[in-house]
């Protein structure tokens, strides 16, 4: 391993959906030192240009069920539109950022989801390395911040929407064979919430037992649960922090006073 650090952050939807929270956020990003990569979705655009087309999203636990005409709108959105907007923003702050889908220098590899009780069409999980790390190794010592979106490819042609958070921690995985990384999810709340209508009621620790539980007693729902699922792999698999935290705070970062803390125990 060198002995560079790589910070790796998700954007959340909800950010993304808001010019003015986007570009604040973007401007933080490009100004953080060093090997950098941005992940991002854009779930909720997706969701509203379906729609103007006639198409309905349907969600089974946060994952998209995708058909052909929906894996159309959000490889446009994702890969597209979302995607080209980001970068375009970060040359704005003077970061060289470059768009990648994982097609994209065959980045990354995923498998449609094998249809067991729902079909999710053209959606894609990421098996273990699938991740071509040495291509994103160049991509970063050439100077550049690779910015993913979450379009997949199956090696034979096919592209297929893969959930974002997923993706993180995939990437964040595989790169922790090159780098010391760090994975940082950002969203609009100021981290995991005891009570998600309190935000000054953060988690600042949380261990997985910590995650059953609150799981357990409902504290923890919805999109929150594949996020942390998605975290505690990373962590689990040597990557060397995880943090859940406010988009608008990603200054505070590196000051260690970011959002929630995972704990590997
Ligand atoms: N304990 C909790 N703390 C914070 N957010 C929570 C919690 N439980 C559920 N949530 C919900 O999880 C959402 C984040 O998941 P999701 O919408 O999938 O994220 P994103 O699109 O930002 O990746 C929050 O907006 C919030 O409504
Ligand atoms: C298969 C699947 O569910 N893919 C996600 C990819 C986008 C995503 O993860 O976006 P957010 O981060 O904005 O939620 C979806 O289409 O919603």
């Amino acid at each position: 391993m060198s002995n560079s650090t790589l910070n790796i952050i998700k954007i959340g939807g909800n950010v993304i959906d808001d010019d003015i929270q986007l570009e604040t956020f973007l401007e933080k990003f490009a100004a953080i030192p060093g090997k950098k990569i941005l992940v991002h979705g854009g779930g909720k655009i997706a969701t509203r240009l379906a729609s103007k087309l006639g198409l309905e999203a349907k969600m089974v636990e946060g994952r998209r069920i995708t058909d052909k005409d929906m894996l159309d709108v959000v490889t446009m959105v994702y890969a597209g539109l979302t995607n080209k907007n980001i970068v375009a923003l970060l040359q704005k702050y003077t970061c060289d950022a470059i768009g990648l889908s994982g097609a994209d220098g065959n980045v990354i590899k995923a498998v449609k989801r094998p249809v067991r009780e729902i079909d999710y069409g053209y959606a894609g999980d990421i098996l273990a390395d699938s991740v071509n790390s040495l291509a994103i190794k160049k991509f970063l010592d050439a100077g550049f911040t690779p910015v993913f979106s979450a379009i997949t490819h199956n090696g034979s042609g096919q592209l297929l929407n893969t959930n974002a958070d997923t993706i993180a921690s995939a990437l964040a995985t595989a790169m922790a064979d090159h780098y010391e990384t760090s994975l940082i999810y950002c969203f609009e709340k100021n981290g995991v919430l005891l009570d998600v209508n309190d935000e000054n009621s953060v988690i600042e620790n949380i261990t997985s037992s910590d995650f059953d539980k609150y799981k357990e007693r409902g504290i923890i729902s919805d999109g929150m649960i594949p996020k942390l699922q998605n975290a505690f792999d990373a962590i689990n698999k040597g990557v060397k922090s995880v943090y859940v935290g406010n988009a608008s705070n990603l200054h505070l970062f590196q000051q260690q006073k970011f959002g929630t803390c995972l704990i590997n125990k």
